[in-house]
């Protein structure tokens, strides 16, 4: 084989809870990592005499802080080979957004380059690289919906999935994630996931009492923007909605496509929007 081409695919955080700070800096956590397979970035890697890697958007970097040349580089570094390989990168997740766009670019190439150059990496040591190159890349190894908890890498997968269409608005507010923790308030409070779905798997409306996302308070009230997204999404219908990650996006999931389309006509025309039917 010389030639994989893969989709690498966007997720949302359902309810995420920051439980505690930790001694290294980073803070566990508390979510339901879900996949949105039909809003996806592509990437090509081809064998080649030398390595090369081009991305499409000029937004993002296309040296060695881009987490495909990351990925990359860490698996030359544990297999000590060097990897000629040419890669392009075609965006369509926005960047900053809590989408995990970048993280599930660098989850793609692992599993790709393990497989163009018969690596024979297992699952276990794949999350463990995965881990060294950011918090949400572990999730992306698989990419099904999965409890996450630690700082993302301890995953259950669990049986569920939403069976309404969901509405995914991004208004190009960009926000740090790393500064997005540094103000969030650590609840002390893991969201009991299995105990809640047991019963309510399909009953969304009862999800806002249960599913938070701590990055709201701060995030909110620094950009009243995206609150008001929220406070749409429930004027027009929707069944539950919340920020995914550490935001900018905020995403609803609705009874029917119809009522999604009302509310797009309320949104400024130059947010990003997104309606997932879940096809792959
Ligand atoms: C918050 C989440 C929720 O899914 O999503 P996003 O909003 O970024 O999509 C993720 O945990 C983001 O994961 P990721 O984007 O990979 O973060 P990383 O590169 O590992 O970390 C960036 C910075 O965020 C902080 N950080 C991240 C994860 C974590 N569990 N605790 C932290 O304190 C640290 O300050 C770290 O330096
Ligand atoms: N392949 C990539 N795609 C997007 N962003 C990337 C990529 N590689 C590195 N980055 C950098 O990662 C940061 C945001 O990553 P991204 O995954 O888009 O954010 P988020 O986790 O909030 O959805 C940006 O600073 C961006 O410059």
């Amino acid at each position: 084989m010389r030639y994989i081409e893969i989709k690498a695919p966007a997720k949302i955080n359902i309810g995420l809870k920051v439980v505690s700070k930790r001694r290294d800096g980073y803070h566990n956590l508390s979510t339901l990592f879900y996949p949105i397979n039909d809003l996806y970035d592509v990437l090509k890697f081809e064998l080649a005499g030398n390595f090369s890697f081009q991305c499409d958007n000029p937004n993002i970097p296309n040296d060695d802080n881009n987490l495909v040349v990351k990925a990359k580089n860490i698996l030359e570094k544990e297999t000590k080979k060097r990897l000629n390989v040419k890669i392009e990168l075609l965006k369509n997740i926005p960047s900053e957004a809590g989408l995990g766009g970048g993280s599930s670019d660098a989850a793609a190439t692992l599993i790709s380059l393990n497989e163009l150059y018969s690596l024979n990496f297992r699952y276990e040591k794949l999350l463990e690289l995965a881990l060294d190159l950011g918090s949400d890349v572990p999730f992306f190894i698989k990419a099904k919906p999965a409890i996450g908890k630690s700082r993302g890498e301890i995953l259950e997968q669990i049986d569920f999935e939403i069976n309404k269409p969901i509405l995914i608005v991004n208004p190009k507010i960009k926000i740090s994630t790393k500064e997005a923790f540094s103000f969030v308030k650590s609840s002390n409070q893991e969201i009991e996931f299995n105990n809640f779905l047991t019963n309510h798997k399909n009953d969304f409306n009862s999800y806002k009492n249960i599913f938070e996302n701590d990055f709201e308070n701060y995030v909110f009230e620094k950009y009243p923007e995206i609150k008001i997204i929220k406070e749409k999404m429930y004027k027009n219908g929707a069944l539950f909605s919340s920020m995914s990650g550490t935001g900018s996006t905020v995403y609803g999931i609705f009874p029917d496509v119809q009522k999604i389309k009302g509310l797009l006509e309320e949104l400024p025309k130059n947010y990003f929007t997104f309606i997932s039917t879940h096809e792959n």
